[in-house]
């Protein structure tokens, strides 16, 4: 199956000077849901605003389900849902005319039945006759996916879908996510939760400073910089990693009462077994071990922290 967005050596750089993408490029295959991380500034928005045919390339070319973004503007768009982080619409509309009126503006014609069904799916269906303003902040947020859904896109880019909501609210949108997921929809999102596209993304692309830093396959990309921690609480302080421990790869703390011993995810073959002989045998002993993992998070910090 071809790419449903194909992005192919792509710059940005604003009337001003400023280079906010730095020729970047990659492909989005179409049901996977990719989380795109980037500190602020990084150049998401823009990199979306692209996509979706608000902002002009200013090198490069992307498409979407084969249709060039620029050139094929109405085709392309018609592809797209696009939800933003606030509503901006009337707070005395109806949730069902809300959703139907963004049908018709994106050139569609009238289909209660399709909205009512969005709605259904989105468990908005028994407030579909209540003004925007009477709905609480989760809702409000359902209403906004409803509208981008509600021209049957086949992709959705949520923006920061979770800024600012609770904990439960938050897993309820992930879980909304995986709903969609289902029925086909390619969805892209940024995030400044790491923890987010940890828990719900197929495929995570890293953007620094305008690059393209990684996109990869989110179990590979924890397998390949994952790694596992082995703390060692040692019962007696010593000064440093005594000589015959130096093929281990290990770090003693400030104290000197514990030592952290890293390694590959994959790496299963009784190795902490023998670490353990060895410390036993150059006279060290301990009486507390733990294990820690690498999180996304971690993989995330050292790669922009490598880069900055
Ligand atoms: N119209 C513009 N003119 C000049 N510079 C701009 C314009 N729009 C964005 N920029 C700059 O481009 C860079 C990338 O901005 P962008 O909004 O794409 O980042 P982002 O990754 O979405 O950040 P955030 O996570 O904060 O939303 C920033 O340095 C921003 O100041």
């Amino acid at each position: 199956m071809p790419p449903i967005i194909s992005i192919r050596s792509l710059s940005k750089t604003y009337a001003n000077g400023f280079k906010a993408l730095d020729d970047v490029t990659f492909d989005i295959e179409e049901g996977e849901i990719l989380a795109l991380l980037g500190p602020n500034g990084a150049g998401k928005t823009t990199l979306i605003s692209i996509i979706c045919g608000m902002t002009n390339p200013s090198v490069g070319s992307v498409t979407v389900a084969g249709h060039d973004v620029v050139t094929e503007f109405r085709k392309t768009r018609g592809e797209i849902g696009l939800v933003p982080q606030e509503l901006t619409t009337d707070m005395f509309e109806t949730v069902f005319n809300t959703v139907s009126f963004s049908r018709g503006l994106n050139g569609k014609k009238a289909n209660p039945a399709l909205i009512d069904q969005i709605l259904r799916d989105l468990s908005l269906f028994d407030k579909r006759n209540n003004a925007l303003r009477e709905l609480s902040g989760g809702m409000k947020r359902r209403v906004l996916i409803a509208k981008a859904l509600s021209h049957e896109p086949r992709i959705l880019f949520l923006d920061e879908p979770t800024a600012g909501v609770d904990v439960a609210l938050r897993k309820d949108m992930w879980q909304l996510v995986e709903r969609l997921r289902k029925t086909g929809v390619t969805i892209i999102l940024t995030t400044h939760y790491i923890e987010e596209a940890q828990e719900i993304a197929d495929r995570i692309g890293v953007i620094d400073k305008g690059r393209l830093l990684l996109v990869e396959n989110k179990d590979a990309l924890m397998r390949k910089l994952g790694k596992k921690q082995l703390a060692i609480n040692l019962l007696e302080p010593i000064a440093s990693v005594p000589d015959s421990l130096s093929a281990w790869d290990l770090v003693l703390n400030e104290a000197g009462d514990q030592l952290v011993y890293s390694y590959e995810l994959d790496k299963n073959d009784g190795h902490v077994g023998r670490l353990l002989q060895a410390l036993e045998a150059a006279g060290l002993h301990f009486d507390d071990l733990s294990t820690r993992q690498t999180s996304l998070e971690d993989i995330f910090v050292s790669l922009i922290g490598a880069k900055a």
